[in-house]
């Protein structure tokens, strides 16, 4: 088939590189040129393991990228992969979505029919009301539009997207659903996935659940695990107990300091502010933030016990908001850097890949080559990502002046020669 995706980000640039792969041919619309020619010269715009090969294999073949929305008009089907960040107040702001598809809607004009699916993530009832109306805005009314939510992980985007436990289809039409099982037909050849067929509503909400109950599951692992400490109680040996309980399942059953990211902070703050909006209070989800919003403090307060941190030097061991990538999108180094700061720390900050970002991000702090040179002379440490280099660490931590480790991602050895705490341990 002939595949057009509008926005080559995290998740238009890797549906791409898989689509080719699966032998379809694809062309990326972005509005950015330096990504259009970076994907045509065969490189990948992002860094997901799988995806510079499958992009080198295609560009210039089955896959390449434009800034010309015209080109949609050669393809059988358009995903919309735009952004949908946060407002101020936590709800979605759809005003890229609606430029994107305004754009293409001109460039539909004058068509007979054309499959236009919705691959963000957005809350129920905008397909129909808000993107719908900006492509008629744009030009064209003969659009069957769809909604195909996607579940890929940073870090593990090509594999997730290749290897997907459902697959979610939501139309209005046959011909909606007919066109997203020819798109996918290739990839559940291979793959053992649940195809979903809903309505657009149930597609798009379906997201939102899937984010927010993995959020709560790891806000309510840590709500356990705080009560774990209080009682001295191991909260990884109580979380893989109750693994075995297939109800429960042992994955995202890993307490510490917390979730971030580009995707659970602004989902589950956007579907609190759509309920809310409808004039529902979703208590549980506004938990699961407060929760999440309070373990940076807990960490630190674990560190106070043993240090009075104003005027030392104190190395934050991690940046990213998970191992395996750069991105510090909701991050929970920043509330830790900013209750360092507040108590007078002088923070020495270390990440084997995220450093760049923070810096710029964040220059008031000083940053190491190496977790050696963080802890060199610090009088505390604090792990805020699970970066596998933090479990080998070793006599790195002889260089301290006061060897107390606060572990917020249970990765560090506890060892001989540190006070050692675990955030639920
Ligand atoms: N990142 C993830 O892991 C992930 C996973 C599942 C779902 N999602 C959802 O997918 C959507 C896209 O997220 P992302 O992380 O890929 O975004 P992103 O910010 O990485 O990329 C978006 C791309 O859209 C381009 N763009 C902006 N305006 C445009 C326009 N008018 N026309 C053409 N291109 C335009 C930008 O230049 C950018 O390259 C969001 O709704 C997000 O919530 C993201
Ligand atoms: O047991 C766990 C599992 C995760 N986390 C934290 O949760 C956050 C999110 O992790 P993860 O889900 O692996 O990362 P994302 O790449 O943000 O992926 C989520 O967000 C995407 C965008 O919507 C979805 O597509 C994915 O299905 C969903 O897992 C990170 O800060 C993790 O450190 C924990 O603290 N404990």
């Amino acid at each position: 088939m002939n595949v057009s995706i509008v926005g080559s980000g995290y998740v238009g640039t890797t549906i791409a590189a898989c689509f080719a792969d699966l032998g379809h041919e694809v062309v990326n619309v972005d509005i950015d040129e330096d990504v259009v020619e970076t994907i045509n010269s065969g490189e990948a715009p992002i860094h997901e393991p799988g995806l510079e090969e499958r992009i080198a294999e295609h560009a210039g073949d089955r896959l390449r990228a434009t800034t010309d929305y015209e080109t949609v008009r050669e393809t059988d089907v358009t995903f919309l992969a735009l952004p949908t960040p946060s407002r101020e107040d936590g709800s979605i702001d759809t005003s890229i979505m609606e430029a994107g598809a305004e754009s293409l809607g001109e460039a539909l004009a004058g068509k007979d029919d054309h499959v236009v699916v919705v691959k963000s993530t957005v809350v129920p009832g905008t397909t129909d009301s808000v993107v719908a109306p900006a492509i008629e805005r744009g030009g064209f009314d003969g659009a069957t539009l769809a909604m195909n939510p996607e579940f890929l992980r940073m870090g593990s985007a090509v594999s997730d997207f290749l290897d997907p436990d459902k697959v979610v289809f939501g139309a209005t039409s046959e011909a909606g659903y007919e066109t997203l099982r020819e798109v996918y037909e290739p990839l559940l050849a291979d793959a053992d996935a649940a195809v979903v067929e809903t309505d657009l509503r149930e597609a798009e909400m379906i997201k939102y659940a899937n984010n927010a109950f993995l959020a709560s599951k790891v806000s309510l692992v840590n709500d356990l695990g705080n009560i774990c400490k209080e009682f001295g109680v191991d909260a990884y040996e109580v979380a893989d107990a109750i693994a075995h309980d297939d109800r429960i399942s042992g994955r995202f059953l890993r307490s510490g300091v917390g979730w971030g990211g580009s995707c659970f902070p602004k989902d589950v703050a956007a579907i609190i502010a759509a309920a809310k909006s409808e004039g529902y209070d979703p208590t549980v989800l506004e938990a699961a933030v407060e929760l999440n919003d309070g373990q940076p403090e807990r960490l630190l307060e674990l560190l106070d016990d043993h240090v009075d941190v104003g005027g030392e030097r104190v190395a934050v061991l991690g940046l990213s908001f998970k191992p395996g990538t750069d991105d510090i999108r909701g991050t929970r180094a920043i509330p830790v850097i900013d209750g360092l700061q507040e108590r007078g720390a002088d923070v020495v900050a270390y990440d084997p890949v995220a450093t760049e970002k923070m810096a710029e991000k964040r220059p008031d702090v000083d940053y190491a080559d190496s977790a050696r040179e963080a802890l060199d002379g610090a009088s505390g440490a604090v792990v805020v990502t699970d970066w596998d280099e933090f479990g080998a660490l070793d006599d790195e931590f002889d260089a301290m002046a006061e060897r107390v480790v606060v572990d917020g991602r249970r990765i560090v050895e506890r060892r001989d020669g540190i006070t050692y705490e675990g955030l639920t341990w």
